[in-house]
This record gives structure tokens, C-alpha cells and sequence, in this order.
């Protein structure tokens, strides 16, 4: 198991907003946590990063406890975030917003941007253009890769589907299912869109006001309303 997730609580102030999250995903594994707008998906996402301080619970990462450990330690322990709303650079070019993401010399920055451009050629004719001057879809294949470059062993997505193109979704759901098998990661994502999820997990959770505590038999994900009775079974 590379994530091992216990009993995890967070709040903002006295306003609870995970209540003992219990979830794990396995070396190689595409996670899916499906919840609707304001259920805690960011914040779960946020509280494995190390943005928000957890009130109670364990994460375990690699067999190790990460609560406690700064951001930047985790991320050093191969834990990569893909924010919600990709938050790019607007005013770099696709290049040098990978050039940022990327630590090393001149040689080592180099090498990883080609194999950034490897896995996601789409990106190659865009080098120059500003972050800003970019589709939804190409922000996300950036931020994918800026996350990438750093080699994580875990990448955790926050809502990848938000605000792109419906035509254009599915072009990430293939990017994602083909580094999957072209590199050696675990990806666990929040989302609210069942289709992206279910053609892409190997397994999926609902969370639903703070509480995810059950996995979403795979059998039920093709019955919409048995999905939604997962998604509000807490409400
Ligand atoms: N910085 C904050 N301060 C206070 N409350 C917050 C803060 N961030 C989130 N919340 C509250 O915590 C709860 C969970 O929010 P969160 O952003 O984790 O949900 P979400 O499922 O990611 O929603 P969305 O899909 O809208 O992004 C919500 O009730 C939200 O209003």
C-alpha cells in the first residue's frame, strides 16, 4: 500500500470538514473520490499535500507517517498535487513554467522538459506561448507535466475536469490512462464528473459532507442512482 489514510479530520476553525477519512490506494493504482461542490474533495486533497492542518487521523505514505511533515518534505518524498484550477503562471511561456517546476542544473532541466515533451507532445508547439494564452485542456496537460517533472511516486489530482471542454475531457482521461502505463505512478483524484472517473479508476470512493469511509463497488458505478445514493448517503 503506498497511501494509507486513517481516520483523517481537518476544520477551518470550529467548522468541521473531513470527520475521520478512511481510504488507501495501492503502487500502481488510479483512485477516484467522487463528491459534489463544498463535500471536502480540496481539502482532502490539500491535507495529504501538507496545506492543511489535520485535527486528527494518521497518513501514512510508503509505510511511513507523513503527518506533521512539512509540504516541501512530502513532495521530496515523491507526493506531487495538481491544484484545482491548475494555477499555472499566466504571464510565463509553457516553457519556462516548466523550467520553474523543474529543480537541477541547466543539463537536468533540460533533459526532464524533453521527457515532459515526450509524454505530452501536445505541449511542443506551445512552448512560447504565455500560460495565460492557453486552452482549459492545454493549462491541464501543463499542469500535469509541471507536477510530473518533479518524478512523483503519488500525484494527486484536484478536480482535473473543471472547466474544460467536454470534447477535450476525454483527450486528458486517454493522456492520463497512457502515462499510467507508460510510468511507474499511483494517481488518486477527486472529481465530480462520474464518467472521467469510472473510465479511469481502478477503484472509487464517494465522499459526501466530510465523510468517506466506503468504497463504490465497481458493479454499482454503472447505476446512476446508486452512485448518487453513495454521493448523499451521509447528507
Ligand atoms: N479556507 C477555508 N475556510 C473556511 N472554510 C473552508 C475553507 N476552504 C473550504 N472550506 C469549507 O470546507 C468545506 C469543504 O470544502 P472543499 O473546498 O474541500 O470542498 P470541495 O469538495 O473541494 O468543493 P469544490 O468542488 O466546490 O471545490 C466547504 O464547506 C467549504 O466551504
Amino acid at each position: 500500500m503506498l497511501l494509507d489514510v486513517k481516520g483523517l479530520s481537518a476544520a477551518y476553525g470550529l467548522v468541521p470538514a473531513l470527520h475521520r477519512v478512511d481510504f488507501h490506494a495501492n503502487a500502481g493504482e488510479v483512485v477516484g473520490i467522487l463528491g459534489h461542490n463544498g463535500m471536502g474533495k480540496t481539502t482532502l486533497m490539500r491535507s495529504i499535500m501538507g496545506y492543511v492542518k489535520v485535527t486528527g487521523g494518521e497518513i501514512d505514505f510508503d509505510g511511513q507517517s507523513i503527518l506533521g511533515t512539512a509540504v516541501n518534505t512530502r513532495a521530496r518524498m515523491g507526493i506531487g498535487l495538481v491544484p484545482q484550477g491548475r494555477q499555472i503562471f499566466p504571464n510565463l511561456t509553457v516553457e519556462e513554467n516548466l523550467h520553474v517546476a523543474i529543480p537541477g542544473k541547466k543539463a537536468e532541466v533540460a533533459r526532464t522538459t524533453d521527457e515532459m515533451l515526450d509524454l505530452f507532445p501536445r505541449l511542443k508547439r506551445l512552448l512560447d506561448r504565455r500560460g495565460g494564452a492557453l486552452s482549459g485542456g492545454e493549462q491541464q496537460l501543463l499542469a500535469l507535466a509541471r507536477c510530473l517533472a518533479r518524478h512523483p511516486r503519488l500525484m494527486l489530482l484536484d478536480e482535473p475536469t473543471e472547466g474544460i471542454q467536454p470534447s477535450i475531457i476525454d483527450e486528458i482521461s486517454d493522456t492520463l490512462a497512457g502515462l499510467t502505463r507508460q510510468i511507474d505512478i499511483t494517481i488518486v483524484l477527486v472529481e465530480q464528473n462520474l464518467d472521467f472517473i469510472t473510465g479511469l479508476s481502478d477503484r472509487v470512493y464517494a465522499i459526501s459532507n466530510g465523510v468517506l469511509d466506503r468504497e463504490i463497488p465497481k458493479a454499482e458505478l454503472t447505476d446512476a442512482s446508486a452512485v448518487s445514493a453513495f454521493m448523499g448517503f451521509t447528507a
